[in-house]
């Protein structure tokens, strides 16, 4: 599950809770969906953290659901364009492990601080898949081509030291980032919706170099990663 809690100072939180890992089941991306929602519609609500439960943010996709589903009714994708749509200012809190969907979601954020000792990867390449949930757009966006090629390709985790330099994470924080995220989403959420998209759409032109925006990924990038793969590959979810 999500859970959605409204806390003081125009905030809201959305935890996310699927021992022992958080992985993203059907019913905690409902949870994120319906709390997003809320926070998104609440107009006392300025600025919304994401964390993970028990100390880690998210080991991505549930694994145990694969056998089970061939296709999920909720796509982690939508919910990574609601988070993009909405004029509040998101942070993700990374504790420990942001990987693959959990690692899509974060980028989706607007701002994400983690702890000193936490990873980040995308191991979908080791069960055959490609991340679908507009992790393809949103890495190379930040990183570029070369080194969002690496990582998706060799689906190896990398430490928050690496990716701050990178400049997949924002803020490398030695305390508790649900802490710290909480006093940031707080400073921020004084931004005028208009200073916000003035900031996002700076970032768009920044990146705009990098072809086309989110929620595309071409046809040529789909081969170039089934050929670099291996054979039988199925695309992400
Ligand atoms: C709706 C879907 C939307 C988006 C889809 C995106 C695609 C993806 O996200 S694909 C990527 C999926 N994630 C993974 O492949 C991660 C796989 N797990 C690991 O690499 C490791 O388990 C670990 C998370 C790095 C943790 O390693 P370690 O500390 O060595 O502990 P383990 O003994 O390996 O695992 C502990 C415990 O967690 C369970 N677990 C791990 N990952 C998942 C997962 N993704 N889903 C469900 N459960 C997971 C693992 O089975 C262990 O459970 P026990 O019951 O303790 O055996």
């Amino acid at each position: 599950m999500a859970e959605f809690t409204r806390l003081q100072n125009c905030l809201a939180l959305i935890r996310l809770r699927n021992p022992p890992v958080n992985a993203i089941s059907t019913t905690v991306a409902r949870g994120i969906k319906e709390s997003l929602q809320k926070a998104i519609t609440d107009d006392t609500v300025k600025a919304i953290v994401i964390c993970g439960a028990d100390g880690i943010f998210c080991a991505g996709a549930d694994i145990r659901e694969f056998k089970v589903h061939k296709t999920f009714d909720i796509q982690l994708g939508d919910i990574v364009d609601e988070i993009q749509r909405n004029k509040k200012p998101v942070v993700a809190a990374i504790q420990k492990l942001a990987l693959g969907g959990g690692l899509e979601l974060a980028l989706g954020c607007h701002y994400r601080i983690a702890h000193a000792e936490a990873q980040v990867g995308f191991p979908e390449v080791t069960l055959g898949i490609l991340p679908g949930a507009r992790g393809t757009q949103l890495l190379p966006r930040l990183v570029g081509v070369p080194a969002a090629l690496d990582l998706i390709i060799s689906g190896r985790h990398i430490s928050a030291n690496e990716a701050l330099k990178l400049g997949i994470i924002d803020k490398i924080v030695n305390s508790d980032p649900i802490e710290e995220s909480i006093k940031f989403a707080q400073r921020i959420s004084g931004q005028s919706s208009q200073e916000l998209q003035m900031t996002s759409d700076m970032v768009a032109d920044k990146s705009s170099a990098l072809g086309p925006p989110k929620g595309y990924t071409s046809k040529a990038t789909i081969e170039f990663f089934f050929y670099l793969t291996v054979p039988g590959l199925c695309c992400g979810m």
